[in-house]
């Protein structure tokens, strides 16, 4: 089986080209390609498939708009609905590979249909679609409760602010969270201002632990900064289309994006990089998980 290794802002993937939806990727073999000591190593797997071969009734309707399906799996094998990082290093791999052109262009997810813009070389720009803020939420750490705002991103987030710098915090652990209010797990953001329209972030994604960066936590956090606790957070969850404006600098410990809100939609824009690329070796796949 062919892949690629690639990363945007250190959040890893490992990419399976897999144009005609031939590979029967089952949840296991993505944690053992992901695993960071028996296998390859990466916090997910980009399966690229074309979309009409997507092998999901909801994502192939999308065929007519996208070309290309991501399907993102995170490192555990789980299944999630929208990678922000991935969407970037998902087109640097098709321009790469010369599968699609430099411009702007239709991706399809499970969250529906992402815009891309992209050069030949550089930074990639990647609509994300409009926020939505659903409420209030609460994760504890280490017996500390931190309170936050729901965002979904297509993917379900809670972005709590702190006082504190970020990198105090201990995330050896997953963050404990009321799973009535988020049956579907989440994502945790933790999040610090530094600055005018500027924060720190760190993140514990669902299904893949602490991450170096998550492109849709970014834009969660964005949107949780920018509405700040002036307004009670069911006005925002409430009022259809009235989401903030202005564009943040995000740090994450793998780096840099810049999220623009403009009161309609989100872009998120960063790094996109392929590393490597091999073949995993067939008797290695086919072995049963050794430890
Ligand atoms: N790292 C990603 C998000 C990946 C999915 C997430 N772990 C989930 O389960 O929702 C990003 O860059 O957005």
């Amino acid at each position: 089986m062919r892949f690629l290794k690639g990363h945007g802002t250190e959040n890893d993937f490992v990419i399976l080209p897999d144009p005609d939806g031939a590979l029967d990727l089952t949840a296991e073999t993505v944690a053992r390609i992901c695993d960071r000591r028996a296998g390859i190593g990466a916090d997910g797997v980009l399966r690229v498939v074309r979309t009409k071969a997507a092998g999901e009734p909801a994502v192939e309707a999308l065929a007519g708009e996208a070309e290309w399906f991501m399907d993102y799996r995170n490192a555990d094998g789980s299944i999630a609905e929208m990678c922000g990082n991935g969407t970037r290093v998902f087109a640097r791999y098709l321009v790469e590979a010369g599968l699609a052109s430099p411009g702007e262009w239709g991706l399809a997810t499970r969250a529906g249909v992402r815009g891309i813009s992209l050069g030949a070389t550089g930074d990639v720009s990647v609509d994300m679609g409009p926020p939505r803020l659903l409420g209030a939420g609460e994760a504890s750490v280490a017996g500390q409760a931190y309170q936050g705002r729901h965002v979904s991103m297509g993917n379900p987030h809670l972005a709590c602010r702190i006082d504190e710098p970020v990198a105090v915090l201990d995330l050896c652990r997953a963050p404990s969270f009321d799973p009535a209010a988020f049956p579907e797990g989440v994502n945790v953001e933790f999040y610090r201002p530094v600055g005018d329209h500027h924060v720190e972030m760190r993140v514990y994604e669902r299904g893949s632990g602490e991450t170096r960066s998550c492109g849709t936590g970014t834009v969660a956090v964005a949107v949780a900064a920018a509405v700040g606790s002036a307004e009670p957070y069911d006005a925002y969850a409430m009022a259809g289309g009235k989401l903030p404006r202005g564009e943040w600098s995000v740090d994450i410990p793998g780096g840099r994006v810049t999220v623009t809100l403009d009161g309609r939609t989100s872009h998120l824009k960063g790094p996109a990089v392929i590393v490597a690329e091999g073949e995993l070796r067939a008797d290695w796949l086919a072995a049963p998980t050794t430890r």
